[in-house]
């Protein structure tokens, strides 16, 4: 069954969306394109969106406009503009024709020492422009070992959600860090723990809204552990990484859903 808007009442339609991280130069576009022009996309159950680098973010949404591929960004930073060398608001995204945001990835909050705070406002700042925020969480490899995993998330979640999110402005991306780029995933038993727990923390808080939020498992998705990854209870797509960038392995896993 293919779906449509109307099915959103109802369900929720799987998102698969791409994070290119730092790769891509201007004839990786042609990734872009062969993806959007797919007829395997055009009959996939999934909404499909790739986050590329803020340098081809403007020129993949011109190429894909009218397909069924949504064009995203990275990051964004949590003021409308200002002195800050070097970073991109939500408002320049939206103006590049971008449809979403991701914030709060472990990359960012490890490497630059994001803290909640900082990506609340940043979904907050995306929000404004109108992006759907891509709001990441995950516990390390130790908080697991530590059987710290729920805690981890509980205080990620209420600490990087803003106010006003809605399940048309917000997705959550569960990613638990020593899962990416690895090649290990966790257990389909304690993803669905995890996921059921969001869910439940989300519907706690923001009531329908959090009933409908779309819930995205991230964490060495590929095309050969997709299916049994994306019919988990509570899962509502994958934020893929290394396999998003090859355009036959990203439209082998939406053709998963
Ligand atoms: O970090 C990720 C997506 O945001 C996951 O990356 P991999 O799919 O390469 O493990």
């Amino acid at each position: 069954m293919k779906w449509e808007d109307s099915d959103m009442g109802s369900a929720i339609r799987p998102l698969v969306a791409g994070n290119w991280k730092m790769n891509g130069m201007r004839d990786s576009l042609a990734q872009i394109k062969h993806v959007s022009e797919s007829s395997a996309l055009a009959i996939s159950n999934a909404e499909a969106l790739i986050c590329v680098p803020a340098t081809l973010l403007h020129s993949a949404a011109v190429m894909t406009a009218g397909t069924p591929l949504r064009i995203g960004a990275q990051n964004c930073h949590h003021e409308e503009d200002g002195a800050y060398t070097g970073d991109i608001s939500a408002g320049m995204i939206a103006d590049s024709l971008g449809s979403h945001a991701i914030v709060g990835h472990s990359e960012r909050r490890l490497v630059y020492r994001e803290c909640d705070a900082s990506v609340r406002s940043k979904a907050a700042a995306a929000h404004k422009a109108s992006l759907t925020a891509i709001i990441c969480i995950g516990e390390t490899e130790e908080e697991r070992i530590g059987d710290r995993t729920l805690e981890v998330l509980r205080c990620q979640l209420a600490g990087s959600v803003p106010d006003g999110a809605t399940a048309a402005n917000t997705v959550i991306a569960y990613e638990p860090i020593w899962a990416i780029g690895t090649g290990r995933t966790p257990s389909i038993a304690d993803i669905a723990a995890a996921h059921a727990f969001i869910r439940a923390e989300l519907s706690g808080r923001f009531n329908g809204e959090g009933d409908r939020m779309r819930l995205l498992y991230g964490g060495s998705v590929k095309p050969s552990n997709a299916a049994g990854i994306l019919e988990i209870d509570h899962v509502n797509g994958a934020l893929v990484g290394g396999a998003s960038l090859m355009a036959a392995d990203y439209l082998a896993i939406c053709a998963a859903c």
